[in-house]
């Protein structure tokens, strides 16, 4: 049996009296990639923020490992293994490229700035953060600052941040929206990557009909904050209301 990485328990977030994200309750394991579906303002984006501590419950839980996170802030469950990729506001923009991934990689590793190890660490550091920035394709762009690359670039940037934080579990909103037809691959070849490593599982937000198919092994769906479906793809995606509410009309089929 593989083992459930991440757990929501009746995960509710009222705001007012509107009920975003209404008493869901799922679980995700090691080596699987959940596409988490559903209309524009089915509560996707604000079931991620609940998750990843963005904003806090208002009732429900969250459990990492089977231990309750629900209290703790985006910072602690992000240290326990719970890693969203980042957003541009969580980047140094007047740092390099190469600095902000050396700077996510030391932080997972706890390195200090002690005078002793500096020299060695700094090194050790570069090779690793070089080497992530190749596999999102950014090695030529490594000196430039945050702030003057493209759009896709940065989006690639904040994939290769979240490489670097290597959580438990990886949650993308989107990964390619905005890129060109170049550029998507990368990303999805690295996502695929990612799934493969069996001990880590990823949530996908997710609008593109063939990126989820080439990369989902589960689909959730979100209707009216609820979980209106779960289950594989092709089971998922036949049932005929899912067809007929959801996926016919709001997915972008390319
Ligand atoms: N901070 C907030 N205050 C009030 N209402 C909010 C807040 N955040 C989200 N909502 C509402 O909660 C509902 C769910 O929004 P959410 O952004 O999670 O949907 P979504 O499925 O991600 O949509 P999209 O596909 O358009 O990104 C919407 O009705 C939205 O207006």
């Amino acid at each position: 049996m593989t083992q459930t990485l991440l757990e929501t328990d009746a995960l509710t977030v009222r705001f007012g009296g509107h009920v975003a994200v209404d008493a869901v309750s799922s679980s995700f394991r090691a080596g699987e990639l959940t596409a988490i579906v559903g209309p524009n303002g089915a509560g996707k984006t604000t079931y991620f923020n609940l998750i990843s501590g963005q904003i806090p419950a208002s009732s429900g839980r969250v459990k990492l490992l089977g231990e309750d996170i629900t209290r703790l802030g985006v910072a602690d469950r992000c240290r326990r293994g719970l890693g969203r990729a980042f957003q541009l506001t969580n980047l140094f923009p007047s740092l390099s490229v190469l600095e902000n991934v050396r700077l996510v990689i030391q932080s997972k590793q706890h390195k200090g700035f002690g005078l002793f190890s500096m020299a060695d660490s700094h090194q050790e550091l570069t090779v690793a953060a070089m080497a992530i920035l190749e596999r999102v394709r950014l090695d030529i762009q490594k000196g430039q600052l945050v702030s003057e690359l493209s759009h896709g670039d940065q989006r690639k940037l904040e994939v290769a941040l979240l490489i670097g934080l290597d959580p438990m579990v990886y949650m993308f909103d989107e990964p390619t929206a905005g890129m060109s037809v170049d550029e998507a691959p990368v990303i999805l070849d690295l996502i695929a990557e990612i799934k493969a490593d069996r001990a880590r599982t990823v949530l996908l937000v997710e609008h593109k009909l063939d990126v989820i198919r080439s990369l989902a092994d589960r689909i959730i769906v979100l209707h009216n904050g609820a979980l209106a479906a779960d289950g594989p793809p092709a089971e998922v995606m036949a049932s005929a209301v899912v067809q007929e509410a959801y996926l016919g009309k709001e997915l972008d089929h390319v």
